[in-house]
């Protein structure tokens, strides 16, 4: 973790790094800034949240998938059909996916644009959709810090909760991970997992890369 990533964008992109992600603590006023830098030098944003930081304050950063679905099952369960019902039900599901979106000048003139036929609906969400800033999102399951740490199953609460509400988001976890605890991590719906010790102080390596690997792939095919 560091405490300035703006500082780090342009080095790294210099250097060849296809992906950057930074920690929500560090950049809580600048993330729109640092995401643009980010993309701007062609790598991939993605955003990290130490153990103690709720999911919420990376909502406003993740993609709009959710409203998505959510909008369009509501409309087809309960026939939603004139424009008032459209924009009422509209304006609840971004406030349930995203408060942010309401109290921002740009939620608010996307919502009042939003008139509500169903193609501008549609055309909002898409909007909304290219604004959707980061696709990597990186639960620490322990401290940054050091490697060596103990993984916090506690933490997996937040991998099933982005899981559920971002079916294609990546999901990394770091800190901790390893044979004996690859599985939880798994089953709770992480696709990327970062090992330190557990890889590099194995006698073969490559067997726990294999043995994290197929864990993944594993609950990937059961759900
Ligand atoms: O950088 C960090 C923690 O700050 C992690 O990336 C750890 O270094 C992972 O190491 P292990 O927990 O797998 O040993």
């Amino acid at each position: 973790m560091v405490s300035n990533p703006l500082d780090y964008v342009e080095p790294l992109g210099k250097a060849g790094a296809s992906g950057f992600t930074f920690h929500i603590e560090a950049s809580k006023d600048n993330w729109k800034e640092l995401v643009q830098l980010i993309k701007s030098k062609g790598m991939t944003p993605g955003v990290s949240l130490k153990p103690g930081t709720p999911i919420e304050d990376l909502y406003p950063l993740v993609s709009f998938s959710l409203f998505l679905v959510g909008f369009f099952s509501f409309e087809r369960t309960y026939s939603i059909s004139s424009d008032f019902e459209v924009c009422v039900v509209l304006i609840a599901l971004i406030y349930v996916h995203n408060p942010f979106y309401l109290t921002s000048q740009n939620g608010i003139s996307k919502i009042l644009f939003c008139k509500a036929s169903h193609m501008i609906c549609f055309f909002c969400a898409l909007q909304l959709e290219d604004e959707n800033p980061v696709e990597l999102v990186l639960v620490m399951t322990v401290e940054p810090g050091f490697g060596g740490q103990k993984f916090m199953p506690e933490m997996m609460d937040k991998v099933r909760t982005l899981r559920k509400n971002y079916p294609s988001l990546d999901i990394e976890v770091d800190g901790g991970l390893g044979p004996s605890t690859i599985d939880m991590a798994a089953s709770a719906g992480a696709n990327c997992i970062v090992a330190g010790s557990s890889v590099f102080g194995a006698s073969d390596p490559a067997q726990v890369i294999s043995l994290l690997r197929k864990s993944v792939e594993d609950s990937q095919k059961n759900n």
